[in-house]
């Protein structure tokens, strides 16, 4: 397979799919202001690399939340895989479980929950246990919530990655346009099947696992972490924290790691970049969680920079989306062999042994001048 970097496996992918299910995966809400600018602040950034420090090949590993992970690069949880492939997200779990690299399966997955933890078992080398975490979206109904935290918890999900930056949909014009509201016929959410509570009302519990169904309430808060934090030993990830007053809160609430998101500019459009938020978020909860960041994630030099500024992991979107539409198993394989071998050069050119190495004293702006 000769994809150079991970823009030309989005072109790959953007060929096969179906534009309506391409827009839905490369779009973002309204202006998509966010999008644009997730990748060009990485591109602001500089990296002055440090010489002769004799630092020899790089080791790539690092461990979060007691998970071990072989490069600083997890999977962010993205929905509806079998609309980029027929065998959805069991391909991307192989190729994550295969590459030792943290996928966080989203709740919205098109593969239940447990077909997904088995795959992932059946590639991780060696017999060795995969990393799988689980991303939630908070019901207002809190049975129903509870039971597929307990399925997670049953199918061997190590952290619940909980999503708040969605109290309500964001806007997609793209998919207004293209009338793109529910999954077509023959797809489902299949962790949404069969659970007990309100959730199925609408539809007497019969006919379940559809998109309309999931409810991104305005109603959760911080006693809806209080809740989970007691009916479940996994620790719980904030993903979508932007501003440091809500950092500071999720530290003293007991939550054990931020995730810096935007969700890939696609709830609040101008939310500014997730890199330049970084450091004030790092700023504010003084190392007392790990930090991890997404958005605009397509190099190695950009995972250079988030650890940089503050991150101890990065997690990519729809870069893994893209290599699945383009080659399935084999594509998503490929997006994370292109990051891994980027992040080696990059490590090496910095003069970096590690990404524990990595500090920001590497770190400029691109514009000059400079101190
Ligand atoms: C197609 C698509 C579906 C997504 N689905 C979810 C989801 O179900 N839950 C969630 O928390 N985030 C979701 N996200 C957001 C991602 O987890 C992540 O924050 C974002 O994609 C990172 O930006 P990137 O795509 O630039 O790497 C989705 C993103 C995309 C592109
Ligand atoms: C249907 C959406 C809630 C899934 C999602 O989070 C997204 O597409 O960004």
């Amino acid at each position: 397979m000769d994809y150079a970097n991970v823009r030309s496996l989005e072109e790959a992918a953007r060929a096969v799919l179906d534009p309506v299910h391409y827009d839905y995966f490369a779009g973002g809400a309204q202006d998509e202001i966010t999008v644009a600018a997730n990748e060009a602040a990485f591109a602001r950034i500089g990296l002055v690399p440090r010489i002769l420090r004799g630092a020899a090949r790089p080791r790539l590993g690092t461990t979060v939340l007691g998970a071990e992970m072989s490069m600083p690069v997890m999977l962010s949880p993205t929905a509806f895989h079998k609309l980029a492939h027929p065998e959805a997200e069991r391909a991307t779990a192989r190729a994550a479980a295969a590459a030792g690299v943290t996928m966080i399966s989203a709740m919205l997955s098109t593969v239940a929950i447990e077909d997904i933890a088995a795959e992932a078992r059946k590639a991780a080398p060696g017999g060795a246990e995969p990393s799988l975490w689980f991303q939630l979206y908070v019901q207002p109904d809190l049975g129903f919530t509870e039971a597929i935290v307990r399925r997670a918890e049953a199918a061997g999900c190590r952290a619940l990655v909980v999503t708040v930056d969605s109290p309500a949909l964001g806007r997609h014009e793209r998919n207004d346009r293209n009338d793109f509201h529910d999954l077509p016929p023959g797809m489902r959410c299949e962790n949404l099947r069969e659970l007990p509570g309100e959730g199925l009302r609408d539809l007497g519990g019969r006919d379940s696992g559809h998109v309309r169904q999931v409810v991104l309430s305005p109603e959760i808060s911080w006693d809806h972490i209080a809740w989970l934090r007691q009916i479940s030993d996994l620790p719980i990830v904030l993903k979508g924290v932007l501003h440091p007053r809500d950092a500071r809160l999720a530290v003293e609430n007991g939550v054990d790691a931020l995730l810096v998101s935007n969700h890939g500019g696609r709830q609040l459009d101008t939310t500014p970049a997730t890199i330049d938020r970084l450091p004030i978020i790092a700023e504010a909860v003084q190392g007392q969680v790990p930090l991890l960041l997404d958005g605009g994630v397509r190099r190695g030099t950009d995972v250079i920079k988030a650890l940089a500024l503050g991150a101890t992991a990065t997690a990519i979107g729809r870069p893994a989306v893209w290599g699945l539409a383009a080659a399935g198993e084999a594509g998503v394989a490929r997006v994370l062999d292109l990051l891994r071998n980027e992040l080696d050069n990059a490590l090496t050119l910095c003069g970096c042994a590690s990404p524990q190495d990595v500090t920001a004293e590497l770190l400029t702006t691109m514009e000059g001048p400079h101190q």
